[in-house]
């Protein structure tokens, strides 16, 4: 769950980047505005804040452009907004404003939803609501009909409005995307990762046991005679004898090591901080776990006409560094491995080559079907 909303971030930066380049340019371009504007009107102070809030904006998109800012994208749109809804505030107090410059609010809940997320975006957006608002009532309180139930109760109830609207509208966004993370990083059938997901994990992984100089392997298993099984008892059952595979591999697994399915009836486990001989070890131990572990439905063991149904898998294991670093050399060379698992016997799991390192084989269990 970490890791999906690690890469929920990571998605919603590039949409904050662009929601955050508009702003700036629609400041530079409102603020030069104003700036003719209040000078026009002779309040200095107000031009002079416009001004230096256009400059410190194209200051900002200039360096957008030039660093690598997306990674700290919320940092960015703080160092935006602080100052620009500080100078709506001063001009809020300012004596020459008139009250409409009090519509700007509306604008503190929109911007700072789109540009901070749900929970900094809703602190921001009270903290400086809650400023207007004193300031709103400080400067018209000698005012009886702007400070009437009728006006507060308009501005009020459209301010809570747009606040409220802007943080269902990140919470449902920031939701589905998600959602739809979830969908395109892990297999409907089974809920494990996937392939895709299993390569960003994988580079993130190898990055971090190259630093850290840990070990780091994989184990490419693959379900024996399953076609048997599809063949026997048709796919549904096939179907249900992938999702018991699934969880015994979760089971027999730490929550940092990751299992994807690659396809088919062939699965791969990401072990992290193991060596090749230890993630031999783990995953024979998986290996006779699924032997021993009848297909479970619905929490009892699937009986078809009498057959308690058993499933066993063949496997390679492959380590980084020693047979490759990139995940596609490791999964060749694991695939080479389960292969001769496959070709000699099936039901084990090899980590080199020669014979003697397949751990023990068990064909012939009593009572097994596949
Ligand atoms: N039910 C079901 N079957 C699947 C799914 N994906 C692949 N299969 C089946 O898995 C079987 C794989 O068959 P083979 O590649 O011959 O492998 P096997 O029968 O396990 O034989 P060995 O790997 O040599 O032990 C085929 O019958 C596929 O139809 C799936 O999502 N659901």
């Amino acid at each position: 769950m970490q890791n999906y909303l690690n890469s929920q971030q990571l998605l919603s930066r590039p949409y904050r980047q662009a929601v955050l380049k508009a702003l700036l340019i629609i400041t530079i371009i409102s603020g030069l505005l104003f700036t003719v504007l209040n000078l026009g009107r002779q309040n200095y102070s107000l031009a002079f804040a416009e001004l230096l809030m256009s400059i410190y904006s194209m200051a900002i998109l200039w360096l957008l452009s030039t660093t690598d800012f997306v990674k700290h994208i919320e940092i960015w749109a703080l160092v935006y907004l602080v100052p620009f809804f500080s100078v709506m505030m001063l001009a809020l107090a300012s004596p020459g404003a008139t009250a409409s410059v009090f519509v700007w609010v509306f604008l503190i809940p929109i911007l700072s939803h789109f540009t901070l997320g749900k929970r900094l975006g809703l602190m921001i957006s009270v903290c400086y609501i809650a400023m207007a608002g004193v300031i709103f009532f400080n400067k018209y309180q000698a005012d009886l009909e702007l400070l009437g139930p009728v006006p507060v109760a308009n501005f009020s109830i459209l301010t809570l409005v747009i606040l409220a609207f802007s943080s269902a509208y990140e919470i449902t966004r920031e939701q589905t995307e998600l959602r739809l993370l979830k969908m395109a990083h892990s297999d409907p059938l089974t809920g494990l990762a996937n392939r895709a997901h299993l390569h960003s994990v994988f580079e993130h992984e190898q990055r971090r046991s190259e630093r850290a100089q840990s070990p780091l392997c994989i184990a490419l298993l693959d379900l024996d005679h399953f076609k048997r099984v599809n063949d026997t008892y048709g796919h549904e059952v096939g179907d249900m004898a992938l999702v018991h595979v699934a969880e015994v591999l979760k089971a027999g697994l730490r929550k940092s090591d990751l299992v994807a399915r690659l396809g088919g009836e062939e699965f791969c486990l990401l072990l992290m901080e193991t060596q090749g001989q230890q993630g031999l070890a783990v995953a024979d131990k998986i290996r006779r776990r699924l032997e021993q572990t009848p297909v479970m439905f619905e929490g009892a063991p699937l009986v078809i006409d009498g057959t308690v149904i058993t499933l066993t898998i063949s496997g390679g294991v492959a380590e980084h560094g020693v047979d490759g670093t990139a995940l596609k050399d490791l999964i060749r060379v694991a695939d080479q491995r389960l292969y001769e698992s496959k070709n000699n016997g099936r039901n084990q799991i090899r980590l080199h080559s020669d014979a003697a390192s397949a751990l023990e084989v068990d064909d012939k269990s009593p009572g097994l079907l596949f």
